[in-house]
């Protein structure tokens, strides 16, 4: 467990004492009814403090996984478990509506260059990102660190990135997740699909930097929306390249991609008309990078170098954050 980026909670939190409540303070309710202080990860690279869970939450989530993952292997190279669900029913609303109101989230932009012709994508949905790949791992002082010689990259080796360590909030769900599946991650990637206009279209997260079949544990909280795989194409022309496996992903639910399902199918979240997409949708994907390029790699698509966007719960969207306050 060396090579784990670290919270820096204990860091950077104010004091786990009881206190009663206090004007503008951040509270939660303990199971005496009594309030204390939310703790709160913060980090240099942070533009604002994420509190815990609150123990209403934490209490149920230790119960996960809710139910036995289902095993989906029956067609070509695929290699899935989908627990439906992974969030127990209780805590599916308020950990949606706890890590949609506390995160901050980027809508990124950039330019791709296809031959002499460049593109402008913006992705259509809202991303962060949190996490550093196995060579590098967070010390005590919340400072990037070679995992085996504990000195800061430099050089050729120094991050041009502004790697982010996982709050607590997230990475007790990774810590569940890495229990229930035997799989190490070091990544979470999170997206948030504010209507049925927001979309993934169809890829494979099949980078170098994750090595071999890699293993990515997906999380759906919020609007359920359909899933699709598809095999990639082939000579033999199978018939799942044609006809998708669709998963209606719901809340709490978990989907668990492994094998070759990288390397041999594409999936994606296409855009709906009206519906349930409309009342939003979380996704959370943890995984393993190996390399300093699967960290430049995350933080450029997923935080880019764009405007900070907070949920703004009065009028029901995520609005551009002005910096200060933290809501
Ligand atoms: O939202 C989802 O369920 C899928 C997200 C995804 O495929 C990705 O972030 O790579
Ligand atoms: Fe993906």
């Amino acid at each position: 467990m060396s090579k784990r980026p670290r919270t820096l909670d204990s860091f950077f939190s104010p004091p786990a004492t009881k206190r009663s409540r206090q004007a503008g303070g951040d509270t939660s309710k303990v199971a005496n009814g009594e309030t204390t202080p939310s703790q709160l990860s913060n980090h240099p690279t942070y533009p604002f403090a994420v509190p815990h869970l609150p123990p209403e939450i934490t209490d149920i989530l230790n119960f996960a996984p809710a139910q036995e993952a289902r095993i989906i292997n029956d067609r070509p190279d695929l290699d899935l478990l989908y627990f439906q669900p992974y969030i127990p029913k209780e805590i599916q609303r308020p950990l949606f509506d706890f890590l949609r109101r506390e995160f901050f989230f980027y809508k990124v932009q950039y330019k791709i260059k296809r031959g002499p012709v460049e593109t402008q994508i913006n992705t259509p949905r809202y991303t962060t990102v949190f996490g550093l790949d196995e060579t590098s791992i967070f010390n005590d002082a919340g400072e990037v660190i070679d995992s085996a010689t504990g000195k800061p990259p430099s050089g050729k080796d120094a991050y041009t990135c502004k790697p982010r360590p996982i709050p607590e909030c997230l990475d007790m769900l990774r810590r569940l997740t890495e229990n229930t599946t035997g799989s190490k991650f070091n990544f979470a990637l999170v997206n948030y699909y504010a209507s049925g206009a927001d979309s993934i279209s169809y890829h494979s997260d099949d980078e170098k930097f994750l090595g071999p079949d890699p293993c990515i544990a997906s999380f759906t909280l919020g609007a359920k929306r359909d899933f699709l795989l598809r095999h990639k194409k082939t000579p033999a022309a199978h018939p799942s390249e044609s006809q998708p496996m669709k998963l209606p992903l719901a809340s709490g639910d978990m989907v668990l991609m492994r094998g070759k399902t990288q390397s041999c199918w594409e999936h994606s979240i296409p855009k709906r008309k009206g519906g349930e997409a409309e009342r939003g949708r979380i996704n959370i994907t943890f995984r393993r990078a190996m390399t300093k390029g699967g960290t430049a790699n995350y933080y450029r698509y997923n935080v880019g170098d764009g405007g900070v966007f907070k949920w703004d719960g009065g009028r029901g969207e995520m609005v551009a954050w002005k910096g200060g306050e933290t809501g």
